[in-house]
């Protein structure tokens, strides 16, 4: 590298370009909650791994261990105590808060949120509602991702007259409408039974092929993590802290075959081994 170009002589604006191959990035993040009686509950302690862009990341933990806690602080709903959150290269605390596009991220809960009043359609186009887009674009795009997740014939039907599956979808369109870089899932299929959580992960994996968008894919099931992850960052028992971050290299579809069978059963030796306390 010559002179012009190393580090030290770069302009101080452009030394400070962002690292956007991070879709997100925690740096020895610590939270506490203060309870009732004075005395705080210590979450998250010294949590530092990456998201690379494109990827989906698994955060695998028991129940309490603060996975919840870490995906409101990627989402800006919540500070860190200690430590930096980073979304796409920006600090999300401090001075430079006020560069992060908050409108990149879609946020996907464990329960569906869809408002009943509601038909599918006005679901999903509620998130461009705060922007200033006319109607038909709003009806366009709303539709246009109902029919990604499988759903456009039912754009009139109301939340009562779906099933647990189109509901799911129906929330799953809502996140992605925005066209968000980055997806934000807590635990949003465990409420399914068995076989529609199947065909959601295939539905997942496939929307996240055509978006090409980062996942933070938040689960306490073991099996679940293996059949969608490229990376998994498995959580201790509360106070949650990375105890195993692996790369996940098999091709899709995972489930059933011998490797992810492997893998799971070593994850879940490797939990077995670290506390009886794994509770989900
Ligand atoms: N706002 C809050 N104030 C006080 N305590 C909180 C708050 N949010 C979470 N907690 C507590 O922090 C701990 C971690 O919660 P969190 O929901 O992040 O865990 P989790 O790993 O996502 O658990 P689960 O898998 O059960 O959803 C829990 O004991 C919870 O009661």
């Amino acid at each position: 590298m010559d002179a012009m170009t190393s580090p030290a002589t770069l302009p101080a604006a452009l030394a400070a370009t962002p690292d956007r191959r991070q879709a997100l990035a925690f740096r020895h993040v610590s939270k506490r909650f203060g309870r009732a009686d004075g005395s705080s509950l210590e979450v998250l302690r010294d949590i530092s791994f990456d998201v690379p862009a494109g990827s989906i990341v698994s955060i695998l933990g028991p129940s309490g261990s603060g996975k919840s806690t870490l995906l409101n602080m990627a989402a800006g709903l919540l500070a860190p105590d200690q430590g930096r959150v980073l979304v796409l290269g920006h600090e999300t605390t401090g001075d430079a808060a006020g560069a992060v596009d908050w409108s990149r991220l879609g946020y996907m809960f464990q329960d569906d949120r869809l408002l009943p009043w509601r038909s599918a359609l006005a679901n999903v186009g509620l998130a461009l509602e705060s922007g200033s887009i006319g109607k038909r674009e709003w009806r366009a795009r709303s539709q246009a991702q109902l029919a990604l997740v499988g759903l456009g014939d039912f754009a009139s039907a109301y939340p009562h007259q779906l099933s647990g599956g189109m509901r799911s979808r129906v929330a799953l369109a809502r996140s992605l409408v925005t066209e968000p870089d980055i997806l934000l899932m807590d635990e949003p299929f465990s409420r399914l039974d068995a076989q529609t959580r199947t065909t959601m992960h295939t539905e997942l994996l496939r929307i996240h092929r055509e978006r090409n968008m980062s996942i933070v894919f938040v689960t306490h099931d073991v099996e679940e993590a293996v059949i969608l992850a490229d990376h998994i960052v498995m959580f201790s028992p509360r106070p949650g802290r990375v105890h195993t971050e692996l790369a996940v290299d098999l091709p899709h579809p995972r489930l059933g075959t011998p490797e992810a069978q492997t893998l799971v059963a070593e994850l879940r030796a490797a939990i077995a081994g670290m506390s009886a306390d794994w509770v989900i």
